[in-house]
């Protein structure tokens, strides 16, 4: 055969309920620690992941980013392309839409490749768990999520799996939004047609939703409250206001990323505290007893350890 023309092997698909078999969070949460840890290191040289390229896709209201993450140690090369369309809530489309490539780092050819839908979602709340874990009220009572779409979702299933609130209230847009989210996840839950209400006393706020304004304000926030900002990760698009970026104490997961696309962060010229991954190995404190913000932007690294988890399974199921 002409050896312009030799291919490697098939890369494999993995379909969305596929990857969501083999994706469990009690596998997903210290393989994440791990990563974020090294990842935050001064002497990291091990992981490498540029800051995410965008490309805005304004006349469909959408953008997409390829999420490209090398780790040496595991030789574990992978990208996302994830793509965001506010537009699909109204069509009853998920507003992701991602899939996963894994590689042969040593030719550099596919060799799986993943819906990236589970990933997404489970990732990102299980980041957010970990950023509760180290920064929320020691005695927290009350979980308030604002925005009810897909993230808050799989937010509700790890928060409630893996802590015990007297209270989880929800608030959206859209009334019906909430109450649809209600009937849905396995659990009590306090459906609120107002933000203010929902989150007043709350110890923990998780922001997942697609506006591009502030929908939480520093004075509806109790004092030593911790936020998982999760929505807002352009350099215009808002979550928290003013009052609140000013007054907490600021996480990210990563300083570059938040540089290049957190809009909470940029508007307010605030600065960052830590990366999560610095709390985690020690070398930044958790500041538990202040009003904390943790702006998450999601990271290639974190698909890639999750995609190495079901690329795992599903391998030795074969
Ligand atoms: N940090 C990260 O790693 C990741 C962040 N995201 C971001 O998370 C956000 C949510 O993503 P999905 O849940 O997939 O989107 P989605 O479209 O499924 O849900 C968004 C929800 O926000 C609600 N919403 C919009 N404006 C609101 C307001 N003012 N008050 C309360 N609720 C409001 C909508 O009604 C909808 O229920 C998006 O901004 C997305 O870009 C998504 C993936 C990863
Ligand atoms: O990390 C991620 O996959 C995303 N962050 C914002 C939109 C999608």
């Amino acid at each position: 055969m002409d050896w312009r023309r030799k291919m490697a092997a098939e890369p494999v698909f993995l379909r969305d309920d596929v990857v969501a078999g083999f994706l469990s969070y009690d596998e997903l949460i210290p393989r994440l620690e791990e990563i974020l840890g090294k990842f935050s290191r001064s002497d990291n040289t091990d992981v490498v992941q540029p800051v995410r390229s965008v490309i805005p896709l304004h006349q469909h209201n959408g953008f997409m980013g390829l999420m490209p993450a090398y780790i040496a140690y595991e030789d574990l090369l992978c990208t996302k392309t994830v793509a965001f369309y506010r537009r699909n809530e109204n069509l009853h489309l998920p507003s992701t839409q991602a899939t996963v490539f894994l590689f042969n780092p040593a030719c550099g050819n596919v060799i799986a490749v993943m819906d990236g839908a589970d990933i997404t979602f489970k990732r990102t709340a299980a980041v957010s768990a970990i950023s509760a874990k180290l920064l929320m009220p020691a005695q927290a009572e009350i979980l308030c999520i604002l925005g009810c779409g897909h993230q808050a979702v799989s937010h509700y299933e790890i928060f409630t799996k893996i802590f015990s609130f007297k209270e989880v209230r929800v608030c959206s847009r859209r009334l019906e939004t909430a109450e649809r989210f209600a009937a849905r996840v396995q659990g009590p839950v306090k459906v609120f047609s107002s933000a203010k209400e929902a989150v007043h006393g709350a110890d923990i706020i998780i922001t997942v939703t697609n506006s591009s304004q502030p929908v939480l304000f520093g004075e509806w926030v109790k004092p030593g409250a911790h936020i998982a900002a999760v929505g807002a990760c352009r350099p215009d698009w808002r979550e928290l206001d003013d009052a609140l970026m000013r007054d907490a104490v600021i996480y990210v997961d990563s300083r570059h990323g938040a540089a290049v696309e957190a809009g909470d962060i940029i508007q307010t010229g605030v600065e960052v505290f830590a990366e999560l991954g610095e709390v985690l190995v020690g070398t930044r404190p958790a500041l538990r007893n202040k009003t904390t913000v943790f702006k998450s932007l999601g990271m290639g690294i974190q698909d890639a350890v999750a995609a190495k988890l079901v690329f795992d399974k599903w391998k030795s199921s074969q």
